[in-house]
């Protein structure tokens, strides 16, 4: 492990009855935008994983929703339930639901008691600190945990991959994010974002669809379907619905958006040349004059498929160059002119950096988050990098383990609350009785 724990703040060790004492596991919670990641310290993967979107249903008027946390429970089919999300931007918009859907994720496959365990729990380094007080308050006064903890999660994800000096790019649901981190302490100023991640991309491609005139079609729409040739009109049975027990339409939106994502993982790709992309004939014309290596098919639920061939480039180029994203005047998309693409917000996070540190920061950069998997997308940040930090010392890293991609920011979150020189960090419940929510300023830093 590197040597970023040592710097870290010391403070008066609570004693073992305090922070749980060694026998007892902490739990580690990583909230994301669009996934939730919970486990018990020093295990390699979250046992629970549950998407942050929840479902609500009823509550009209004077009376509460029902709400359904849980893979199992919002991708029921149920009438009236409206897919909603506690978060934005990676940090909580929803204060009555975020905690409803953290105690959901630590209670439901691993503790039953939270007041035995200590709790770690990651956040942004935007989080601004009413936000990390109040977490901190419903930690120990809701939770009612023993001790806790409020991590940086580029900081924890750095820790899984053993670098305590580094730059971290994070490439989620919400946001891209660039963070540099020197000996375990995120550098704030550096710290710089764009809203280019999983979420937008889903947009870019059905942005492409709509322009093509291609419905995305969800699996729960779909009783049987047959097999069609390339571009012919599916032959799919429909799921009927009585009037009435028809599911949202924000209910279709989250089922579509898991087949973009199925789009993602197996037709999209980063561009990576030779030279920049060129530009698009008509919509959904195959491009001749270009090699992209083949179209990839891709089949929809109802069976509908098409091969993308050099649009599979188009949709993810947006991430890099902000001014060719494709739009649509009912898609909802970032400006064009003003969004900083990826090249733009890692020469951002660096500019303040002094020059010596700067060596060893591009010596050790990280890719990671979900929608990092897309393919081609290191090899592209590789050579944006390499382009406006030209030398021999950029080195990038990216695990080719999907898991550790995905869940990076647990994981070393999971490393850190099990190492022993960690027990000084936790902040105590006396602590947090006696100095009030206000110590994560001075504790978590
Ligand atoms: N193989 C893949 N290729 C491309 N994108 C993918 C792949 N797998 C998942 N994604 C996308 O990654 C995103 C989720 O990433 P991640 O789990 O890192 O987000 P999060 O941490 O919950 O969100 P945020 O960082 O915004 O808080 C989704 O948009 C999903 O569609």
């Amino acid at each position: 492990m590197s040597g970023g724990m040592q710097t870290l703040p010391p403070t008066q060790a609570p004693s073992s009855v305090e922070y749980g004492g060694d026998e007892i596991s902490a739990l580690v919670l990583d909230p994301g935008c669009a996934w939730t990641r919970a486990g018990f310290a020093g295990e390699d993967t979250p046992k629970c994983v549950i998407p942050s979107s929840y479902g609500a249903i009823g509550g009209k008027e004077d009376s509460k929703p029902e709400l359904v946390f849980g893979d199992n429970g919002i991708n029921a089919i149920r009438p009236g339930m409206e897919i909603k999300n506690p978060m934005s931007d990676g940090i909580v918009a929803d204060w009555d639901v975020a905690p409803q859907l953290w105690r959901h994720a630590l209670t439901s496959r691993l503790a039953s008691n939270l007041s035995e365990h200590p709790l770690l729990m990651t956040e942004p380094a935007w989080n601004p600190p009413k936000n990390r007080e109040k977490t901190m308050e419903i930690a120990f006064e809701d939770f009612d945990v023993p001790a806790f903890y409020l991590a940086k999660s580029a900081v924890c994800a750095s820790f899984a991959s053993g670098k305590a000096t580094c730059l971290l790019i994070d490439i989620g649901a919400s946001n891209v994010s660039v963070t540099p981190i020197h000996d375990g302490f995120v550098l704030r100023k550096g710290v710089t974002r764009t809203p280019l991640g999983g979420d937008f991309l889903s947009n870019q491609i059905r942005t492409y669809l709509a322009s093509i005139n291609v419905p995305i079609s969800a699996h729960y729409q779909i009783l049987s379907k047959t097999a069609v040739d390339v571009g012919k009109p599916a032959e799919a049975v429909l799921r009927q619905f009585a009037p009435g027990q028809e599911p949202t339409a924000s209910y279709k939106t989250y089922q579509e958006e898991r087949v973009l994502t199925q789009f993602k993982e197996c037709a999209a790709q980063v561009w990576n040349g030779p030279g920049p992309l060129p530009p698009a004939t008509t919509p959904g014309a195959a491009d001749q004059s270009f090699n992209f290596g083949g179209g990839r098919t891709f089949e929809f639920p109802d069976g509908y498929n098409l091969v993308f061939g050099s649009e599979r480039f188009r949709i993810t180029e947006g991430i890099f160059t902000p001014r060719n994203m494709l739009t649509h005047p009912d898609i909802p998309h970032p400006d064009p002119e003003t969004t900083m693409g990826i090249g733009s917000i890692m020469a951002s996070a660096l500019k303040d950096v002094d020059i010596e540190l700067k060596g060893q920061i591009l010596n050790n950069v990280l890719v990671t988050g979900g929608a990092s998997l897309l393919m081609g997308l290191t090899d592209r940040v590789n050579s944006e990098l390499g382009v406006a930090f030209p030398g021999p010392r950029l080195r990038i890293t990216a695990t080719g383990n999907p898991v550790e991609r995905k869940y990076a920011g647990w994981l070393g979150g999971s490393i850190l609350a099990s190492l022993g020189s960690f027990h000084q960090l936790w902040v105590s419940r006396k602590e947090y009785d006696e100095h009030g929510p206000g110590i994560v300023e001075k504790r978590c830093k």
